[in-house]
C-alpha cells in the first residue's frame, strides 16, 4: 500500500480527462436516516494504514509522485496578491525541480489544479494560460458560507464567468446540525444548477458537523444533490480533514456508485502537509475506492503545504538524508 502496486512513476503533465457530472438524485430521506457510522469502528480500521505504507524508497518516491500531480494548490489567505497567485500558477506548472526530477526518473508533471478565491482567478488564468491546467475557485461565501443566499449564488455564477474550472462550494453546516435534509439539498442543488459548465465540489466542513453520521449523512445529501466532488474541509475550521472522517466519505462514494452506478470524487482538504500523510489518504482512497479514486478525475489533495513536504522527501530519497537543508529555504 498505497494501493495495490507501485504505480508509474508520474503522470503526464497537462490537461487531464475531466469526469462527467453527478446527475443527482431526487432526495431519498429513508437512504439518510438508515445511514449510521460506529466511530470506534472508523478509528480502528484506519489506525492500520500506518502499516501498509510503502516499505522500500523507490515505491514510496513513484506514490509521492502520483501525489503531487493530485495537489489543487492552494492559496486562500486575505493578504493573496496577483504576485503571489503567478509564483503559485509557475509552482503548479513545474512543481519538482529538474534535477530532482531526472534524479528519480521521471518525466514532466504538473499538480491537477490551482485553488483561489474569486478576486485570484483572473491572476491565475492568466498565470495558466497554455498549460491546461484549471483554476478551481472557493465560493459561496467560504468559508462559513453564511451570507445571504442570492449573493452565494451570484458568486459561483461570477467565478464561472470569470474562467473557474472548478467551483468549491461551501455548505450551510446548520442545515447538517438540525438535520433539515430538505434544505441540505435544495442549497446544493441550487449551487449546482448555478455552476453551469463548471465541475461542483461540495465542501462539508466536516470539523464542524458533530459525529461521523452526520458527516456520512451531509455526504450522502450532498451527493443526490449533484455534487461532483465531496470534499471535507475548508482548512479553516479548528478540525479540518481527519481519516476516520475520509474513510466515512469514501464508504458513502462506495455506497452511492453501488446504488447509481455514478462516481463521485474526493477531496480530503485543511492540515494536509506531510509526505506521510499523502501516503495514508492514497492508501485509503486505494483501499475503499480503488486506483481510479487515485487519479485527478477523481482525487485531490486540498493543499497549501504538502507540495513542499512531498519535495523535501523527495529530495531525501533522491540524493540521500541532509540534502534538505542545502536545497530548500526553511519553513
Ligand atoms: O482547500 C484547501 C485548504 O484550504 C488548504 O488547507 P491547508 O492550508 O491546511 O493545506
Amino acid at each position: 500500500m498505497p494501493g495495490e502496486k507501485t504505480p508509474t512513476p508520474a503522470r503526464t503533465a497537462g490537461p487531464q480527462p475531466v469526469q462527467k457530472h453527478n446527475v443527482g438524485l431526487p432526495l431519498d430521506t429513508g437512504w439518510v436516516a438508515a445511514t449510521r457510522v460506529n466511530r470506534p469502528a472508523a478509528e480502528r480500521h484506519v489506525a492500520g494504514l500506518a502499516a501498509r505504507r510503502p516499505a522500500d524508497p523507490a515505491a514510496e518516491a513513484a506514490w509521492l509522485l502520483r501525489a503531487v500531480g493530485l495537489i489543487d494548490l492552494t492559496t486562500l489567505s486575505g493578504d493573496d496578491t496577483p504576485g503571489r497567485v503567478r509564483r503559485l500558477c509557475a509552482k503548479a506548472r513545474n512543481p519538482l525541480r529538474a534535477d530532482l526530477r531526472a534524479a528519480l526518473g521521471a518525466g514532466p508533471v504538473t499538480t491537477a489544479a490551482v485553488c483561489v478565491y474569486h478576486e485570484m482567478i483572473a491572476h491565475a488564468r492568466a498565470a495558466l494560460e497554455g498549460s491546461g491546467l484549471p483554476v478551481a475557485a472557493v465560493s459561496t461565501g467560504f468559508p462559513a458560507g453564511l451570507s445571504p443566499f442570492s449573493t452565494r449564488l451570484a458568486e459561483i455564477e461570477a467565478s464561472v464567468a470569470a474562467g473557474a474550472a472548478e467551483i468549491d462550494i461551501v455548505i450551510s453546516r446548520r442545515h447538517v446540525l438540525l438535520g433539515d435534509w430538505q434544505a441540505l439539498y435544495d442549497e446544493v442543488a441550487a449551487f449546482r444548477a448555478a455552476c453551469g459548465p463548471a465541475h461542483m465540489k461540495a465542501i462539508l466542513a466536516t470539523g464542524e458537523l458533530g459525529t461521523l453520521t452526520n458527516v456520512a449523512r451531509a455526504s450522502l445529501v450532498a451527493m443526490m444533490a449533484g455534487a461532483d466532488f465531496i470534499k471535507t474541509s475548508t482548512g479553516k475550521e479548528p478540525v479540518n480533514a481527519t481519516l476516520p472522517v475520509g474513510l466515512t466519505m469514501c464508504r458513502m462514494i462506495r455506497a452511492y456508485r453501488e446504488a447509481t452506478g455514478i462516481d463521485v470524487g474526493f477531496k480530503p482538504a485543511g492540515g494536509i502537509s506531510t509526505a506521510t500523510d499523502a501516503l495514508d489518504w492514497l492508501g485509503l482512497v486505494g483501499e475503499e475506492l480503488g486506483p481510479r479514486w487515485q487519479e485527478p478525475a477523481l482525487f485531490r489533495f486540498g493543499a497549501s503545504s504538502l507540495l513542499g513536504a512531498i519535495e523535501r522527501r523527495l529530495d531525501e530519497i533522491a540524493f540521500g538524508a541532509g540534502s534538505t537543508p542545502r536545497r530548500h529555504a526553511p519553513g
